[in-house]
């Protein structure tokens, strides 16, 4: 997978070459490529953002700079990429939508800075390549560039080779398939006893058939603990199927 991102601060990226990624990226599993957006703008101060049309607070982010390096970067011969921008209005970012994008040969993503970027950007790149707005979340961050860390990394921690042990992917909460989206339960290693604390007995009985009962157990009192909703819609889904399958 091929990945550009631009930015105003490249320097921000410097984790995306540590760790699994950046293993990766030696092995050429992810080509990974950061761009300064200011490298299009044409006036001596670098100049990317201008005051609002009809007024308010901040500035926002000059189309022409960005209209640029989009064409330079994503503008080139053959199929053209998916464009990703993180947004506090975008659609939701889940992992089934990570999983998606797993599958895509070429993502560039566009990180907004200030009040965010001119419309006219997104409306343009339309017209030559598909755009997906994202939100990672719902709180509003100062950027755009640590939503993007998030994403790449949820995003390539799915492709194949990255991950040591591809089995930790698929037991992930959120994994399709994998314990029906519950949530992880708690895990544990060397030593059995640590501070007058004991590895729950069955961990350490051998008995595989028990041991995934509990670990079923704990998710379903961890999800039903933190995120309950996620059990409503477990039984939702399991009653569709089962009318389905009457
Ligand atoms: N989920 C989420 C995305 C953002 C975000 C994304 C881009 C920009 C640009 C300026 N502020 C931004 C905030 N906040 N929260």
């Amino acid at each position: 997978m091929r990945i550009d991102i631009i930015t105003i601060f490249p320097d921000y990226f410097a984790p995306l070459e540590l760790s699994l990624i950046g293993k990766a990226r030696a092995a050429g599993i992810l080509d990974i490529r950061l761009h300064d957006l200011r490298s299009w703008t044409r006036d001596r101060h670098n100049t990317v953002d201008d005051t609002p049309y009809g007024g308010g607070p901040g500035m926002v982010m000059k189309p022409q700079p960005w209209g640029e390096a989009l064409d330079a970067v994503a503008g080139g011969a053959g199929a053209p990429p998916r464009l990703v921008l993180p947004t506090p209005s975008g659609t939701p970012f889940t992992q089934e939508r990570a999983k998606r994008l797993s599958d895509e040969p070429w993502l560039v993503f566009a990180c907004g800075r200030y009040e965010g970027i001119d419309a006219r950007v997104v409306a343009d790149a339309e017209r030559r390549m598909p755009v997906e707005e994202l939100s990672i979340g719902d709180y509003v961050l100062a950027g755009g560039e640590s939503a993007t860390l998030v994403i790449v990394e949820t995003v390539s921690r799915l492709l194949p080779g990255v991950l040591g042990n591809a089995e930790s992917a698929v037991q992930d909460s959120f994994a399709a398939g994998a314990m029906e989206h519950l949530l992880e339960g708690p895990v544990y290693t060397k030593p059995a006893h640590w501070r007058d604390q004991e590895v729950p007995p069955v961990l350490l009985s051998g008995d595989h058939g028990a041991v995934d009962r509990w670990r079923r157990h704990e998710a379903l009192r961890k999800t039903a603990r933190n995120r309950p909703e996620l059990l409503r819609e477990l039984a939702a889904r399991r009653l569709h199927e089962l009318e389905r399958s009457d």
